[in-house]
């Protein structure tokens, strides 16, 4: 088995929806188990800057399947849950990225592993913080719980707990 960790992130609503459905995605496939998965945080736009405060988590997964076949997974889910690819960066109904793949260091056109910008990012390290602190970001050779000391504070500022407001579903 491999053990793999996913990022899911969304800013078109219903936000908690969105989330939920590419969880279930994830769920429903046969040869994929969720082990663990961090809370949901509330998440300033990195990089495209103009437009809505995403929603974010991580979630560790054991699977049979290889990396491309993943990919190819997570590609199917985000059309089928209608992800337009419009400006990079941009809005997005969910994204799904493959963060880590066991230990393993590959780059081939189509996929990045680790994922080339997860270790400067708080919106991945701060919730995969919580699930992995000590798992090494080869590549970087260094720990998440390392890694998310040197993310300058206004990043960090900008990543919160998502409260669930059980109200909105009524
Ligand atoms: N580790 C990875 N996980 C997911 N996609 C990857 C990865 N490495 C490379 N890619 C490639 O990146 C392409 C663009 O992905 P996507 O549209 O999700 O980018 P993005 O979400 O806008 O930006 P980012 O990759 O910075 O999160 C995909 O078609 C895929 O082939
Ligand atoms: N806060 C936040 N910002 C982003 C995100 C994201 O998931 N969360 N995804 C991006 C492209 O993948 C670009 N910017």
């Amino acid at each position: 088995m491999n053990k793999v960790y996913l990022a899911l992130g969304t800013n078109i609503e219903p936000r908690e929806q969105h989330l939920e459905s590419g969880l279930r995605g994830i769920m429903e496939h046969p040869n994929i188990t969720v082990t663990r998965q961090s809370s949901i945080y509330q998440t300033a736009p990195v990089g495209y800057t103009n437009q809505a405060d995403f929603l974010n988590m991580v979630i560790e997964i054991e699977t049979s399947c290889s990396p491309l076949a993943l990919l190819d997974y997570c590609q199917t889910l985000e059309q089928e849950l209608g992800r337009e690819r419009t400006i990079r960066f941009g809005p997005r109904t969910i994204d799904l990225d493959i963060l880590l793949y066991n230990q393993e260091n590959s780059k081939t056109e189509r996929l990045i592993i680790p994922h080339p910008r997860m270790h400067e990012r708080a919106f991945v390290l701060i919730p995969l913080h919580e699930i992995a602190p000590d798992i090494v970001i080869p590549e970087q050779e260094r720990r998440v719980s390392e890694l998310i000391k040197k993310l300058p504070g206004k990043d960090i500022k900008d990543v919160s707990i998502w409260i669930k407001n059980e109200s909105a579903d009524e």
